[in-house]
């Protein structure tokens, strides 16, 4: 089998990796690799096969096209050419997916040929295929999920050794975990664009990243850390999603998590993702979500199904799209914290409109645990307080249980 490779970074040198390893077992050819710039792999063994021409890629006969250099352009351009020219194509691009997941799906069936994406959620963690093919009878009504393996890292590392934000990126990026532009990740469109592809697979529409409520970790500090641990919990940055008559309800943000609850126990760059499916119940698949070998051994994985001629239906990418909606309409727990407060009435106003509540800290700031009947509820008191001018910033933070 004749494979090439567009992009040679963190993925791109965990497939060779892992191509490398097998090769006993496996008989794969490298004809190409694509890069931006081939200064930089002149002592690599490879230097005589690394181009920096796609030109060079299409010219060789291939079987599968892998494109491992993230983005939409111009991956979406040489995607759209390989499936074209009736070639396979394996991609770890969630981006791509999330946006033209279903034009690319279209042309792959129209010209028969695979395109396969496990790599595009949660990393090393097999949970495309368990879903489209194992879960394949179970209506699947819910899922919530850990889908960054940086962000969690970052949030890890502030809550177990005290590192500051920056500082944890940085090591993150050192790692190979973020994205070229960790914007990404951190704002959580990553999380999103994977929650959403999952949510098209597992409710048969389409559903949209950007319809999610969306909320990254960018503005988390260390005084959250350090609430979050005075209430014995931890910050997650989870996404969620429902299927309710016919509807989808979902967001990606960051929450506190009980220390009981299992998401708490998912640390540093590991992911998860647990399926509601109405005969299995809970089903949850745990494993590393960023990195050279675990992405390159999803990477690996899909070309070997094609390999070995395993084709999975995907087209539920083509499918209408579903309606999100973004709050939640049931009871919640959310901690407000308030710069510069009026505390007073700010306690007086709460006191008026929620039953329960617990002031977590009245010194520099006025932090407030509140258990309220809705998303709702909480966002009119936050925009009474604001109205009023009682403070000069607030925040929220749900709790999830
Ligand atoms: N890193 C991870 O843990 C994971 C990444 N992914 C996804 O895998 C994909 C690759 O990520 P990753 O390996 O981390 O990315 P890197 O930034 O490490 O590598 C990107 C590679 O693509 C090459 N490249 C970039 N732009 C171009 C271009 N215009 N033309 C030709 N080559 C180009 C780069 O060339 P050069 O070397 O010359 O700079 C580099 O070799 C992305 O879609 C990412 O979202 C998915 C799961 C996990
Ligand atoms: N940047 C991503 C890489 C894998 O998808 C992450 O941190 O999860």
């Amino acid at each position: 089998m004749k494979i090439a490779i567009l992009g040679y970074g963190t993925v791109g040198k965990g497939l060779v990796q892992m191509i490398e390893g097998n090769k006993n077992k496996r008989n794969i050819e490298i004809t190409s690799i694509l890069v931006r710039d081939k200064n930089k792999y002149k002592s690599s063994k490879y230097a005589n096969i690394i181009t920096e021409n796609i030109e060079d890629v299409f010219k060789e006969d291939i079987d599968i096209l892998v494109e491992l250099i993230g983005g939409l352009h111009p991956s979406y351009e040489y995607i759209k050419r390989a499936l074209e020219s009736k070639i396979n194509v394996v991609t770890a691009n969630k981006d791509m997916l999330a946006e033209y997941g279903d034009k690319l799906v279209k042309l792959a069936k129209e010209n028969n040929v695979s395109l396969k994406f496990e790599a595009s959620v949660g990393g090393g963690i097999p949970v495309l295929k368990p879903l489209t093919e194992s879960l394949e009878g179970n209506s699947i009504d819910s899922m919530y999920a850990i889908l960054n393996g940086t962000t969690n890292f970052i949030l890890s590392k502030m809550y177990n050794e005290g590192l500051s934000y920056d500082e944890v990126l940085k090591e993150a990026q050192e790692l190979g975990f973020a994205e070229a532009n960790p914007e990404a990740d951190v704002e959580g469109y990553d999380a999103a664009r994977k929650l959403s592809i999952l949510s098209t697979l597992a409710y048969n529409g389409r559903v949209y990243w950007k319809d999610f409520y969306l909320e990254g970790i960018s503005k988390i500090d260390m005084k959250d850390i350090n609430y979050a641990k005075q209430m014995g919990c931890k910050i997650k940055l989870v996404g969620q999603s429902k299927k309710k008559n016919e509807k989808v309800s979902g967001y990606v943000r960051p929450v506190l998590v009980d220390n009981n609850n299992l998401l708490s126990q998912i640390d540093n760059e590991y992911n998860i993702v647990v399926f509601n499916g109405d005969s299995i119940g809970e089903l949850s698949f745990v494993g590393k979500g960023a990195g050279k070998e675990p992405t390159g051994s999803a990477v690996y994985a899909d070309v070997m199904d094609i390999f070995n001629n395993r084709i999975a239906k995907i087209d539920q990418f083509t499918k209408e799209k579903i309606e999100v909606e973004k709050t939640i309409n049931n009871k919640c727990q959310a901690l407000l914290r308030f710069k510069s407060p009026k505390k007073e009435e700010i306690i007086s106003l709460i006191n008026a409109c929620i039953d329960e509540y617990d002031v977590i800290d009245d010194n520099d700031e006025l932090a407030v645990m509140v258990y309220a009947g809705s998303e709702y509820e909480i966002n009119n008191i936050l925009c009474l307080i604001k109205d009023k001018g009682y403070c000069e910033e607030s925040r929220k933070l749900l709790k999830i249980s």
